[in-house]
């Protein structure tokens, strides 16, 4: 991944991820935006702790950099518990989570990030211990094997995902609350902007926080990391003085422009109506297009695409809006928009424009 992309990439390496661990809010009234989310949230924690018991299993869903870990933290916080970490990919059998659900204390949580990714014998296990709070140990193999109960201590699951329409029903089921998780207002990331100024130290002047927040794609990771990289600007460039200049000028430098957008989200319209004459396309077809995978093409360019009403997901496939040639400065060919095409902008929309004739 290139530089230019982990500027506003979902990911944070190294110091960042310090940086970042730093500015998180610890607790439920710091939290910024959200506010159906923090309110629904804060009547089952308040509920739990009345009656004195582990609240219900709690699924946050949305796309990267949203909150999602760091609500999970504000949950134990909230309870005073413990926290444990860990995530789908990690556990790969079922030995890894049984592991972990051996040793939980009572009212612990758990939180499995991108739990959309866990292995079916670790998914099966955890049906029975959010449900029974126990988990079958199968001991040996064919007719004779056999499976050994263990009692598990009653604990919180918080499950992450980008992807909830890739959960199993009976997986999904089994959470008693589910927080959907939407892009933040432009609002909401300038406070996000303005508190994280605070804690870094930096004064922040309204105007540059709104420039920043409208180029921050509705995320707090960005905006986060958009703030640090107008610092690095400013104090190389500007006498550490950031204004909306400043600002405009340090985002313009790593590629994000006016919108938010960035080379990727660039690249793919720009496949989109240059190789396919604005789709319908297929999502393998269109991250080959670009050298991407097609999850990252779908977790990390699509969603913000889609909400800026630049790009439409269609059971044929990827679709190109009026506003994405405009947003290009590109003229669409004649009867683009003749047929009348039916976006479906649900975010988990199975792929079905990737008919090998399309590839
Ligand atoms: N509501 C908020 N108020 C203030 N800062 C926030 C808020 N939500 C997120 N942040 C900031 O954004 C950063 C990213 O948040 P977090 O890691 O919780 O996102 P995530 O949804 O778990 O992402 P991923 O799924 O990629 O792990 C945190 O460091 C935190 O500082």
């Amino acid at each position: 991944m290139s530089a230019e992309r982990d500027l506003v990439s979902s990911e944070a390496e190294g110091d960042e991820r310090l940086i970042e661990a730093a500015l998180r809010p610890k607790r439920l009234e710091e939290f910024i935006g959200q506010a159906r989310v923090r309110e629904q949230l804060s009547l089952v924690l308040h509920s739990a702790l009345r009656r004195n018991r582990p609240p219900d299993h709690v699924l946050m869903s949305g796309a990267p950099g949203l909150g999602k870990t760091t609500l999970s933290m504000i949950i134990a916080a909230e309870l005073s518990v413990p926290l444990r970490i860990t995530s789908g990919p990690a556990l790969e059998r079922a030995g890894d989570l049984a592991a972990i659900l051996s040793t939980l204390s009572e009212g612990e949580v758990l939180f499995i990030d991108e739990i959309h990714r866990m292995a079916r014998p670790a998914e099966e296990m955890l049906y029975l211990a959010m449900e029974d709070f126990r988990v079958d140990i199968v001991v040996g193999k064919g007719p004779g094997a056999t499976a050994i109960p263990l009692e598990v201590a009653p604990f919180t699951l918080v499950g992450a995902t980008t992807r909830a329409g890739l959960l199993p029903a009976p997986l999904r089921d089994r959470f008693g609350f589910v927080a959907h998780m939407d892009f933040y207002e432009a609002a909401e990331l300038e406070q996000v902007l303005h508190r994280s100024a605070r804690l870094l130290g930096l004064r922040l002047p309204e105007e540059a926080a709104r420039e920043i927040a409208g180029r921050s794609r509705g995320t707090p990771r960005i905006a986060n990391r958009l703030l640090r990289r107008v610092r690095d600007f400013a104090e190389v460039r500007a006498d550490g003085a950031i204004s909306r200049d400043v600002a405009a000028a340090a985002l313009n430098l790593y590629e994000v422009d006016a919108e938010g957008l960035d080379r990727l989200d660039r690249a793919v319209l720009g496949a989109l109506l240059g190789k396919f004459g604005g789709g319908p396309v297929g999502l393998s077809t269109l991250a080959v297009a670009v050298g991407e995978e097609p999850e990252t093409v779908e977790v990390v360019a699509e969603p913000f695409l889609v909400r800026q009403g630049l790009l439409a997901r269609t059971p044929r496939g990827r679709v190109a809006t009026a506003a994405a040639w405009v947003h290009l400065g590109l003229t669409p060919p004649p009867g683009a928009f003749g047929a009348a095409v039916v976006a479906d902008q649900r975010p988990d929309l199975p792929d079905l424009g990737d008919d090998p004739a399309a590839s």
